[in-house]
Parts: C-alpha cells; sequence; structure tokens
C-alpha cells in the first residue's frame, strides 16, 4: 500500500503522523510511504530522517492526497483537506465528528474510508488512542490552569499550590477518566486542594485507594457540580461519552456566580465542551472571558508539546496502520472488532451510532459494508 504523510495545517499544530520509527515499520511491511516535506521539521524529525527510514518526499500537500491509498494524520482534516480525499481513500487521524457538522458533511461527500483515532477501543477497554493525548491535556491542563490564574492572563492572582501561612487554590476536576486523573495527579503535585468528580463510583473508589485523603472524590450531579464549581479558583473539564457531543455540566449560570478571575480548562472541548460557555479556541488566542471568568478551550492542546506528543501518539497508533496497510480496510476490520470501532464514516454513510445521532443522519453498522 502507499500510504501518505501530510505535514498538519491546524492553528500551531506542530504534531506529525507517522515518526520515522513509524514509517521504517511500514517500509519494513513491504509499504510505499510518501511523506510531504518539512512534515516533521517544525519537532526536529527532518526529511533526511523520513527518508533514511525509506519514505519517499513529495513536493506538496497535493501530491500526497492524489497518490496515497491511506492518509495518515493527527487533527481531523481541515476544509481544504477534505476536498482533496477521494472515495475508497483511507483516512486514519483523529476526527471528533459529533461537535463538527460541517466535517462529518465533507467527510460523507468525500467517500473515503474515515477512521477516528478516538473511538478504537482496546482490549482491556478504555480508548487507546485516545489515551496518550489525554495523558498529555490532562497534565497540561494544570500548567494552563496555574498560568491562567496570575493576574496578567485576566487570573484571580493566586498560586497553585499556595505558600506556607495562605491557602492552597481549589482545583474542581469534573470526569475522572484519563484526562482527570493525569490533571490530578499535577494538581497534587503543585499543591492544590483537589476535588474530582466523576458519575463512576469505581472510578472514585480507585483513585481514593491511590490518593487517599489527598483528594476529595465526589459523585457527579447537578447539585455538586454546582457546589464544587462554584467554590473553585480553576475548573478542569475532561468528560466523555465515547464518539458523543460532550454534555454540558456547567451551565451558564453557574459560570455567571463563580469568583471573578476563576479560570476554566474545557478540555472536552474537542467533542464540544463540558461547559454551556465554551467555544474552541486556538494556541495563538487560547482564552476568552465570560462574566469575568477566564476560559481556556484549546482543541489541541497536545500540539504545544508537539515532539513528545508525537512520538506518544505514535506509540498507539503504529500498530493498527500497519494492519490496515497489510490487510486493506475491510480485512483489517474484520479481524480486529475494536479497530472496526473506529469506522466512522466510509462509502458515503455514517458508521458510527453516537455521531448518526449527535448530527441526525442514518447510522449504518460497518458490517453491512465489510460483508
Ligand atoms: N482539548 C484537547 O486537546 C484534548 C481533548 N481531549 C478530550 O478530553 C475528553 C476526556 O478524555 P478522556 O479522559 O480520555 O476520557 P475518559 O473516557 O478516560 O474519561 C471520561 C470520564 O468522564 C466521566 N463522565 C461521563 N459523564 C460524566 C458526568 N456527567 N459527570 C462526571 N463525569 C462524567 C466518565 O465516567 C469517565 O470517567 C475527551 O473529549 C477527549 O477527546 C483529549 C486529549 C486532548
Ligand atoms: C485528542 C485530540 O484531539 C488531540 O490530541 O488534539
Ligand atoms: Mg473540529
Amino acid at each position: 500500500m502507499l500510504v501518505g504523510l501530510p505535514k498538519e495545517i491546524k492553528n500551531h499544530e506542530y504534531r506529525v503522523g507517522l515518526t520515522p520509527a513509524s514509517v521504517r515499520e511500514l517500509t519494513t511491511h513491504g509499504h510505499q510511504v510518501l511523506v510531504q516535506r518539512g512534515a516533521g521539521a517544525d519537532i526536529g524529525l527532518s526529511d533526511a530522517q523520513y527518508e533514511a527510514a525509506g519514505a519517499t518526499l513529495a513536493a506538496d500537500v497535493a501530491t500526497v492526497f492524489a497518490q496515497a491509498d491511506m492518509i495518515v494524520k493527527v487533527k481531523e482534516p481541515q476544509p481544504q483537506e477534505c476536498a482533496m480525499l477521494r472515495p475508497g481513500q483511507i483516512l486514519y487521524t483523529y476526527l471528533h465528528l459529533a461537535p463538527d457538522p460541517e466535517q462529518a458533511a465533507a467527510l460523507i461527500k468525500s467517500g473515503a474510508v474515515c477512521i477516528a483515532y478516538e473511538t478504537i477501543t482496546g482490549p482491556g477497554g478504555g480508548l487507546p488512542l485516545l489515551a496518550p493525548m489525554s495523558e498529555v491535556a490532562g497534565r497540561m491542563a494544570v500548567q494552563a490552569g496555574a498560568a491562567h490564574l496570575e493576574k496578567s492572563k485576566g487570573g484571580l492572582g493566586i498560586l497553585l499550590g499556595g505558600v506556607p501561612g495562605v491557602p492552597a487554590a481549589h482545583v474542581v476536576i469534573i470526569g475522572a477518566g484519563v484526562v482527570g486523573t493525569h490533571a490530578l495527579q499535577m494538581a497534587v503535585g503543585m499543591g492544590a486542594r483537589v476535588t474530582v468528580l466523576d458519575k463512576s463510583v469505581d472510578r472514585l473508589r480507585q483513585l481514593d485507594l491511590v490518593f487517599g485523603n489527598r483528594i476529595n472524590t465526589v459523585y457527579s450531579s447537578a447539585h455538586s457540580v454546582e457546589e464544587a464549581v462554584l467554590d473553585a479558583d480553576l475548573v478542569i473539564g475532561g468528560v466523555l461519552i465515547p464518539g458523543a457531543a460532550a454534555p454540558k455540566l456547567v451551565t451558564r449560570s453557574m459560570i455567571s456566580r463563580m469568583k471573578k478571575g476563576a479560570v476554566v480548562v474545557d478540555v472536552a472541548i474537542d467533542q464540544g465542551g463540558c461547559f454551556e460557555t465554551s467555544h474552541a479556541t486556538t494556541h495563538t488566542e487560547p482564552t476568552f472571558m465570560v462574566d469575568g471568568v477566564v476560559h481556556y478551550c484549546v482543541a489541541n492542546m497536545p500540539g504545544a508539546v508537539a515532539r513528545t506528543s508525537t512520538f506518544a501518539l505514535n506509540n498507539a497508533t503504529i500498530a493498527h496502520a500497519v494492519a490496515l496497510a497489510d490487510k486493506g480496510w475491510k480485512q483489517a476490520l474484520r479481524d480486529d472488532p475494536h479497530l472496526k470501532n473506529g469506522l466512522n464514516v466510509a462509502n458515503g454513510h455514517v458508521t458510527y451510532e453516537a455521531v448518526a445521532k449527535a448530527l441526525g443522519y442514518t447510522y449504518v453498522n460497518a458490517d453491512t459494508l465489510l460483508a
């Protein structure tokens, strides 16, 4: 198979879908890899390293899309990328379609086979291709929150860990999955007072066993979210219902009653966000204010630490990329129900139920396309 690697074009997105090591995995399996010149240059992955791994270089992105049987990316395709996809071509990347009707329409129109990293499941449960970026974003959420609590950024002017004689900040984390757990680790490490909420009591139980009385675990309800948020200095939103639009757990009314200068970091923004007042922002302009509350809603947070993130992402994506290249998409999906869960759009149909439901399309079971 001819695998294509374009350079990412989203705002301040320096990650790359394949490292030279991943290219070598593909070429040693007998595949060809066409790399857009400079695809990894911003994070120190040179064209010479890609060539040494067996890749061929393409001068421009149009050549990559025109020739490749499978495109491997990081972020959801931007409109000009969607326009270059063709029927039967495989697109393997993050998609986050539920809150993105324009992208969904473009992918349906393209006829391409679109496999979303974020809905591929793992044999042990969870979402193993989302997990590494959630680890990064969860850790970064505390860094971003701490920075924006500074006065010059619109924040309250408080230090997360306090100092002897002055109390620490109160950090509230909604969603105790991968983002929530990694945010928790950093917030506890920086000396904050931490409350974590989740609908899963089992998840809270696990965290309680690890962190004991260094954190407060709270069952998530409209009442407990409101109580926690109104007392918070920093709120981190990391809830997820896989594939679906995020539930709006923090309402506009709650935001209006928060402390002026408090900060919210809506990590779940790529699924539409869990704060009613959120809208996606970019690394160039990461925040906006609503009722005196700083909102940080960057949809590609790991892009800021692109080198770390690229290696972490490739660790999780390369095995399925090789399977897709070796077997073709139909056989690869027939052989692996977890990879099949990644199929969101194919041959003009929406094949992921939560996406179809969120956007009002007819759901077509992937099995009907694999027969
Ligand atoms: N903005 C960015 O750059 C990035 C965003 N993300 C996003 O972060 C979100 C979270 O991802 P993960 O932590 O990997 O998901 P996860 O599945 O590990 O955790 C989600 C947690 O939310 C909980 N939850 C669901 N409904 C809830 C409710 N009503 N109240 C409280 N908790 C609730 C679940 O029980 C689960 O523990 C996803 O939308 C993901 O796409 C991930 C990486 C980067
Ligand atoms: C998960 C995701 O959307 C990101 O890493 O940018
Ligand atoms: Mg989008």
